[in-house]
Parts: structure tokens; C-alpha cells; sequence
């Protein structure tokens, strides 16, 4: 049977560590680290993610703000929100949940944000910062993706990984965390050639297509460790909805070991949203941005969180 990594439990210990970072910054004198939830509309799924990202934050002592704005707030409106939040020195995150309505220019909303406060890493500051290893904001599924692999392999030095997807938000970031950790990175997605052998060569695969149980058993090699990114609601042979990843998960049992869905990469992602908002507010409370963390310039930004888990 494979190993069943728990993102919950990984998820907890993060926490703490967030949690302590949060009272240590309060001690010593410094505002309470602030999150901003932006949330246009009405969509079921992002109400789920939303209401468990301001209850996480309640948990760790961050202090949490909401707005929910009605599906046709215009873009004018939108931004200047933002802008009163760049400016606001009780806000150091601000996240505004994405899919937008189709009104509002998503990648103008994203690049409003200031890169300082973006804790969603999406902004293309924290993404160029990123791609060429000079500091900044990770995005937090990628993020979590690297904390859990870390957790089963903690030296990903020459490993062949398989990336499936290129997502602005998944793949691609992910791509960029696997390569400064020294991994041969194969980047593929649904329509890529013999996808299923391709696979079968990984020693690591990253599963972040969004095509439910895509990845089938014999596209696994025994002892591989399988990522699974996808999280899709389907309708089981009960009636029931249930949520289900990007991989068989029953035909995959040969493999090494393989996070679960749920509780695999969801709740990863969440606790790195926190870590990465305390993050934020040292940097803009303590230090003078990045510069201040020893990690600034490091080839693999993964590991400031990392050590939290060590
Ligand atoms: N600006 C922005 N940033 C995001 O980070 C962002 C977003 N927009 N839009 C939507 C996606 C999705 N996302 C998830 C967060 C937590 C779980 C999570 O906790 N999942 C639980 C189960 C959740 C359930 O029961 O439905 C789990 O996998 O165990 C999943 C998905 C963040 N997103």
C-alpha cells in the first residue's frame, strides 16, 4: 500500500509555526498581521475556500477581513478597493479569489495589488521574481505542493518530476520551485504525446491538470510519489457528490506514497496563505521588504517555510 501523506497534519505543523511567528511579531511591539479576502459573486466553491481561509485565520492569530462584493461591482469599483487596501497599514495580504466575473479584466485586477501585499504570489513581480530565483511572494498551492513532496523526498537533487499542467497558478510556478531544487522537470499537459509513458518514467509526479482521475495506475512506476493537485466534485455511484483529484487514487496503490483528496494539497495551501501573510507582514513592519530576510536571494525560496517543518 502507498503511503497516504497528510496534508492535514503537515498543514497543522505549519501552523504553529505561523501562529508563533504571529506572536512573536505582536511581543515585540509590531500590529497584528492582516489578511483581505476579496470575493466577487456568488460561487459556491470559492464561499467553501474562503470561509476556511478567514476560519484559519482566526486559529493562528491573524486578523481577518472580508469583502464581498456583488457579481456585477464594477472594475472601477474593484480597483479602488484595492488601492484603499495597498494603502491601508492594518492590511499586509490581500488576496481577491479568482475566478472573477467576466466583466473585470483579471490580470489587471492581480497586478493591482502591490507585490508587497500580494500573498497569492500572483502578481508578475512576484512571478519574474520567481522564474529567476530573486526572492518575493511564492503562490501558495505551489508552495505546499513542495512542502509535501519535501516531506517523503527531502532531496529532490536529480530527481525526474512530471508536471502535469501549466497553469499560471500550478504548473508553471511549481516548475520553477522543482528546477531551483535541482529536479529534471518535465512539463507536460492533456495534450502533450504519449502522456501516460512519459509519466511512467517520473520518480515524482505533480498531477495539476484539473481532469479528474486522469492519471490511470499504469501510467505509475512502482515507488514513484504521486502529488495530486486536482480537486473536482463529481457525482459517485451513490448519488452522492464526492471530491476527487486528478488521479485514480485505488489504481495507484504500487506507488511510494500519494497525498489524498481531500486532505492532501487543499489544506496545504491554506496554511501557506498564512505563512506566506505573516511573511508579508514582517517584511513590511520589521525589515525594509525582502531584503530584510535571509532568504532573500536564495536559489530555493521553498525552504523559509521549509524549516518550519523540520
Ligand atoms: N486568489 C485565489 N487564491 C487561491 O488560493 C484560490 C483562488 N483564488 N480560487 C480558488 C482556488 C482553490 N483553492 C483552494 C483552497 C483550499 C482548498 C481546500 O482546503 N480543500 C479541502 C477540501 C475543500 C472542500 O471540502 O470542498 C481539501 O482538499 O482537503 C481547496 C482549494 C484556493 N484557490
Amino acid at each position: 500500500m502507498a503511503d497516504i501523506i497528510d496534508g492535514r497534519a503537515i498543514a497543522r505543523q505549519l501552523d504553529e509555526k505561523t501562529k508563533a511567528e504571529v506572536d512573536a511579531l505582536v511581543a515585540a511591539g509590531h500590529p497584528v498581521p492582516g489578511l483581505t479576502v476579496i470575493l466577487v459573486g456568488e460561487d459556491p466553491a470559492s464561499e467553501v475556500y474562503v470561509r476556511r481561509k478567514i476560519k484559519a485565520c482566526e486559529k493562528v492569530g491573524i486578523k481577518s477581513t472580508e469583502h464581498r462584493l456583488a457579481e456585477d461591482t464594477s472594475q472601477e469599483d474593484l480597483l479602488a478597493l484595492i488601492d484603499t487596501l495597498n494603502a491601508d497599514p492594518e492590511v499586509h495580504g490581500i488576496l481577491c479569489q479568482v475566478p472573477l466575473p467576466d466583466h473585470i479584466d483579471t490580470r489587471l485586477v492581480l497586478r493591482s495589488i502591490t507585490p508587497e501585499k500580494d500573498v497569492d504570489g500572483f502578481h508578475p513581480v512576484n512571478v519574474g521574481r520567481l522564474s529567476t530565483g530573486t526572492g518575493g511572494i511564492v503562490p501558495c498551492t505551489p508552495l505546499g505542493v513542495m512542502l509535501l513532496l519535501r516531506s517523503v523526498i527531502p532531496d529532490l537533487t536529480g530527481k525526474d518530476v512530471v508536471v502535469i499542467g501549466k497553469s499560471n497558478i500550478v504548473g508553471k510556478p511549481v516548475a520553477n520551485l522543482l528546477l531551483d531544487a535541482e529536479a529534471t522537470v518535465t512539463v507536460t499537459h492533456i495534450y502533450t504525446h504519449g502522456l501516460p509513458d512519459i509519466c511512467r518514467q517520473a520518480d515524482v509526479i505533480v498531477a495539476a491538470a484539473g481532469a479528474p482521475e486522469l492519471v490511470k495506475g499504469y501510467w505509475v512506476k512502482d515507488d514513484a510519489v504521486i502529488i495530486d493537485v486536482g480537486i473536482t466534485r463529481i457525482e459517485g455511484e451513490d448519488g452522492k457528490t464526492k471530491l476527487v483529484g486528478d488521479v485514480a487514487f485505488d489504481e495507484c496503490q504500487h506507488a511510494k506514497a500519494i497525498t489524498p483528496v481531500p486532505g492532501g494539497v487543499g489544506p496545504m495551501t491554506i496554511a501557506c496563505l498564512l505563512a506566506n501573510t505573516v511573511q508579508a507582514a514582517r517584511a513590511l513592519t520589521v525589515g525594509n521588504g525582502d531584503d530584510s530576510s535571509d532568504y532573500a536571494d536564495a536559489p530555493d525560496r521553498t525552504m523559509i517555510f521549509q524549516d518550519a517543518l523540520a
